[in-house]
C-alpha cells in the first residue's frame, strides 16, 4: 500500500464476562483496503472480539470507530463471511447476490449490472439461475465471496470461512478471495487460528495471546504475491509466527 489511511480504529477494547476478562485493553488500527489476518489460540475470544466489533455485544470499556465514526452495522457498510454458508435456497445465485445489495439500497437501475461483475468474477456465469441446492460446497462459497464484495464493504470480516474444507479446496477459495479483494480493494479483517492461511493472505498479521487476550505482536507481511507455500521465505515467516504462538 503507497499511502496508510486508517479505517478502523480499536481503541482499549475490553470485554469481560462476569468475572471472566476475556479481551484486555486491545487496541489497532486496520488500514484503508489493508487485508488484516488476527490468529490466536483457541477460546482467546476470536468470536467475542467480532461480537463485540458488531455490537452482539456490549463491550465494557473502550471504542471502534470506522472512518472516525463510532461502528454501526446500520450506519456503516459491513459483511461478513463465516464456515457456514448462508445463502438462501428459495432464491437462485442472482437473487442472493443482488438480495444483499436490495438490503443495502443499491440503485435497481445499476442492481443486475453490479451483480452480473461480480458472478463473472467468481467465475459463476453459467450458474446464475442455480439454486444453491444444486451447487457444491466451493461454488457456494464462491457466492458468498461474490455477495460480500458486491456491496464494496467498508469492512468485511471473515471468521474462520474455509476451517472445514479440504485443502485444496480452501487454497482455490483462498486465490478467488485475494482476486476479489486486488479488484474491489475492500478492507479485510480475517480471523484463524491457521497461520499458514494468515502467511499466504495477509498484509499484515495480529498475534494474539491467551486468556486474558492482548496483542501479543504484529507481523508485517510484504511477502510478494502471488505466494507459494513452498518458498524459503513463506516458510520462513510461517515457522516466525509459530514460534510467536507456541500455545500447544
Ligand atoms: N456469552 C458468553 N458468556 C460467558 N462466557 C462467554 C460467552 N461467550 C464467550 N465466553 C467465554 O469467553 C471466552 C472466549 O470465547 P470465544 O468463543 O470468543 O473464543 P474463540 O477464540 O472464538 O474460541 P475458538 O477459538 O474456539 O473459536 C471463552 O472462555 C468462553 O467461554
Amino acid at each position: 500500500m503507497d499511502e496508510k489511511r486508517v479505517k478502523v480504529e480499536v481503541k482499549e477494547l475490553t470485554k469481560a464476562f462476569g468475572d471472566l476478562l476475556v479481551l484486555d485493553n486491545i487496541s489497532f488500527d486496520v488500514y484503508d483496503g489493508e487485508f488484516l489476518c488476527i490468529v490466536g489460540p483457541t477460546g482467546c475470544g476470536k468470536t467475542t472480539f467480532l461480537n463485540s466489533l458488531t455490537k452482539v455485544y456490549d463491550i465494557n470499556k473502550g471504542s471502534i470507530q470506522v472512518d472516525g465514526e463510532d461502528i454501526h452495522p446500520k450506519k456503516h457498510n459491513l459483511a461478513y463471511i463465516f464456515q457456514e454458508y448462508s445463502t438462501m435456497e428459495w432464491l437462485n445465485i442472482q437473487e442472493n447476490v443482488e438480495f444483499g445489495l436490495k438490503a443495502k439500497k443499491f440503485p435497481p437501475d445499476k442492481l443486475k449490472e453490479r451483480s452480473d461483475y461480480v458472478i463473472r468474477m467468481v467465475g459463476l456465469d453459467k450458474y446464475r439461475n442455480y439454486y444453491p441446492s444444486q451447487l457444491s460446497a466451493s461454488m457456494l462459497q464462491r457466492v458468498v465471496i461474490a455477495r460480500a464484495f458486491a456491496i464494496e464493504p467498508d469492512l468485511l470480516l471473515m471468521d474462520e470461512p474455509y476451517g472445514q474444507l479440504d485443502l485444496t479446496l480452501k487454497y482455490k477459495l483462498e486465490d478467488e478471495l485475494l482476486k476479489m479483494w486486488k479488484e474491489i480493494r475492500t478492507t479485510v479483517l480475517f480471523i484463524t487460528h491457521n497461520i499458514e492461511e494468515a502467511v499466504y493472505l495477509s498484509d499484515r498479521i495480529i498475534v494474539l495471546t491467551n486468556k486474558p487476550t492482548h496483542i501479543k505482536t504484529e507481523i508485517i507481511n510484504d511477502l510478494p504475491r502471488p505466494r507459494k507455500v513452498s518458498d524459503p521465505e513463506f516458510v520462513a515467516l510461517r515457522n516466525q509466527v509459530t514460534d510467536l504462538i507456541k500455545w500447544w
